[in-house]
């Protein structure tokens, strides 16, 4: 069956760089391809190649690495049938379930135990036609929606969102990130004090331990 391996581009274990688990040790299970082409990408290198692994393969080298904190990323971990059930099974295994995904992929077939991580595209990025709306019947309080933002025109977009979309009525964490190397998180936190907007600004730690250019980590 198709859900029984997985196109894998990595496994290893870290800092979580994102989300509101930034700081903790996390394993990541990074699967190989995107049908997105976000502008300002910085995974480019897992669009392509790979390893067909069977799934129990992927698990068991994810649990082996013994971190409580899991994450699945990619590329789009979505893409792929097998991501459903390898979600399903590291929640039963008793870890701290994470899926980072961009919004674009269906979301509602995800455990209910995992805490999903869900970009909505701004327009910088070239891809905001492709966001899925109908993702945010899917999203609860343990979820967290992203905004990757290239420039003030993405942060005004963002904010037009959040109202015209009642996001707070979501009860789920709003992280607002600067594209590294783009957008001055200095310029993002005035905005966001300006407007006493409710999210929370994230800056990816990883890039700041290890710097932009470093893989794997
Ligand atoms: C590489 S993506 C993989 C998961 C999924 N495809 C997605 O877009 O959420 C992981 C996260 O990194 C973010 N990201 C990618 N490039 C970035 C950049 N240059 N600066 C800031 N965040 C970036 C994405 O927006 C996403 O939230
Ligand atoms: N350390 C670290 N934390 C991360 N959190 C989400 C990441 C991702 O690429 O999805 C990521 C990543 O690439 N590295
Ligand atoms: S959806 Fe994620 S992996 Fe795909 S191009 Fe955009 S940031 Fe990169
Ligand atoms: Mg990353």
């Amino acid at each position: 069956m198709k859900e029984d391996t997985l196109v894998v581009h990595e496994i290893y274990s870290s800092i979580q760089g994102e989300s509101t688990f930034a700081g903790l040790p996390c394993t990541f299970v990074r699967l190989t391809g995107c049908n997105l082409r976000c502008s300002w990408c910085d995974t480019t290198q897992a669009f392509h190649g790979g390893k067909r692994m069977p799934r129990s393969e992927v698990r068991e080298k994810a649990l082996a690495f013994g971190t409580p904190l899991v994450e699945l990323t990619g590329g789009e971990p979505l893409l792929q049938p097998g991501a459903i059930p390898l979600l399903c099974e590291l929640c039963d295994a008793g870890r701290t379930v994470l899926v980072e995904t961009s919004g674009e992929a269906d979301v509602s077939r995800v455990d209910p135990r995992v805490h999903k991580i869900m970009d909505l595209k701004a327009p910088g990025s070239g891809e905001s036609h492709r966001n899925r709306w109908s993702n945010l019947a899917h999203i609860s309080p343990r979820d967290e929606i992203k905004f990757v933002l290239a420039d003030r025109a993405d942060y005004e977009w963002m904010r037009t969102v959040i109202h015209e979309r009642n996001l707070a009525q979501l009860n789920c964490t709003l992280l607002a990130s600067a594209v590294w190397g783009k957008l001055s998180p200095k310029d993002l936190v005035a905005w966001v004090l300006e407007d006493s907007l409710l999210v929370r600004v994230q800056i990816q730690l990883h890039k700041v331990i290890w710097g932009a250019e470093a893989q794997g980590v």
